[in-house]
């Protein structure tokens, strides 16, 4: 059992700016949480002060049910893996993977065992001779995975461990950790800023900014149910677009008017969602979020029986990116650029013009003072 549970920590430079501010989470044993956001959130610090690398201002840190403010970071049970990869430069491969059992005195014979084995996991075994100069940036890291892995901790903490290598190597090494991790069974507590890597490694994501957790859950929560707007604009990719809209009530049916009621377009919400703007916003404005893959043409949005939902928006492509399975379409609105992803076969080209509906079900409303998804609930379940 390896649980890690951060109560209300706190972390305070120069005794008057939090870096990091009221942290509660409890991470399971065998966990691979992730915490994301951008530069200078407080990712790292959270990391480190589990780690016992920065002192915690405040608040308490349980790990395996012990509080361990106060531990060394020896003393913790925990290895780090760095986005430089801290290798000793002037040892082996086989050096680097050894050093902390020959510290503990391990008998040489086991040590030989535990090396090949964990070699032969990472697949270096034919680099074991060599020093880490003469490794590239992939190879390196897997030693520096390696290195911690020979340890047995209670749980990994990784700081952005693969920045470093090219984007393809980056791929590559994501699948490889999922499946290290699957073998390892154990706990992983792992930084990043880049969405794509938390969304398609983590069991569970931490989304953070200005030091403050935004939300805590599974990927697809996150993704499907943003708790407020900035988790909705940081998680997905491309990301969420955002209109300002005029809420109103007309026959007994909530209206939203993207860019006022003077442009006519509307886009009505039904059922417990209608309700639910009407209550609140009725009168005012909202801000209107709607993913790049939700937005269709008029065809597909009748077949998919929104179509009387939502008045057109005819928008003129400013770029097409075509990726092979689906093409990406950009628009200007609201001095905004906005995505729409359509099938390879749509062939509108940049400057003409395309009429394009939302799919009213997967609409998010934000409020416009509290930035708070109207439709989060903590309980859904994608
Ligand atoms: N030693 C320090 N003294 C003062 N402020 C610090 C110190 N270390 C970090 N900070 C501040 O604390 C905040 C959080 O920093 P942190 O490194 O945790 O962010 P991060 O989310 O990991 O960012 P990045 O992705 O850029 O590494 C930042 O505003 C940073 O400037």
């Amino acid at each position: 059992m390896s649980g890690i549970a951060l109560k209300n920590v706190c972390k305070m430079y120069d005794g008057a700016h939090y870096a990091v501010k009221d942290f509660n989470l409890e991470i399971q044993d065998k966990e691979f949480v992730i915490f994301v956001g951008p530069s200078g959130c407080g990712k790292s610090t959270t990391l480190r002060m589990i780690a016992g690398l920065e002192e915690i201002s405040d608040g308490e840190l349980w790990i395996d049910g012990e509080l361990c403010n106060y531990y060394e970071p020896g003393e913790r049970g925990l290895s780090m893996v760095f986005q430089n990869y801290a290798l000793y430069p002037n040892m082996t491969v086989y050096g680097n993977l050894a050093y902390a059992l020959k510290i503990r005195k391990i008998p040489k014979k086991e040590i030989d065992e535990k090396v090949h084995k964990v070699a032969k996991t990472l697949e270096i075994e034919h680099l074991l001779d060599r020093r880490p100069a003469a490794l590239s940036g992939g190879q390196k890291q897997r030693v520096a995975i390696g290195s911690a892995i020979i340890r047995k901790p209670k749980a990994f903490l990784m700081d952005e461990p693969l920045s470093n290598l090219d984007a393809k190597l980056r791929a590559q090494m994501r699948i490889e950790l999922a499946k290290l991790h699957k073998e390892l069974e154990t706990t992983v507590v792992y930084v990043t800023h880049d969405q794509t890597e938390a969304m398609t490694l983590g069991s569970r994501i931490v989304v953070m900014k200005d030091g403050v957790v935004q939300q805590a859950d599974t990927p697809q929560n996150v993704y499907n149910s943003p708790s407020n707007l900035f988790v909705a604009g940081f998680i997905g990719s491309p990301s969420m677009n955002f209109l300002e809209a005029w809420v109103s009530v007309e026959d007994g049916r909530t209206v939203l008017y993207p860019g006022g009621s003077e442009l006519g377009k509307k886009v009505y919400l039904d059922g417990e969602r209608g309700e639910l703007v009407r209550q609140k916003e009725n009168g005012k404005k909202v801000i209107l979020g709607i993913r790049p893959e939700d937005i269709y043409e008029y065809e597909e949005a009748v077949e998919k029986g929104f179509a009387q939902n939502c008045q057109g928006l005819e928008e003129t492509v400013v770029t097409r990116e075509m990726l092979g399975a689906e093409v990406i379409l950009y628009y200007e609105s609201q001095e905004r650029t906005h995505a729409v992803r359509l099938s390879p076969e749509n062939q509108t080209q940049t400057g003409e013009k395309i009429t394009l509906y939302f799919d009213t079900e997967k609409i998010h409303v934000f409020d416009m003072e509290t930035e708070e998804n109207l439709f989060y609930r903590e309980d859904v379940q994608a």
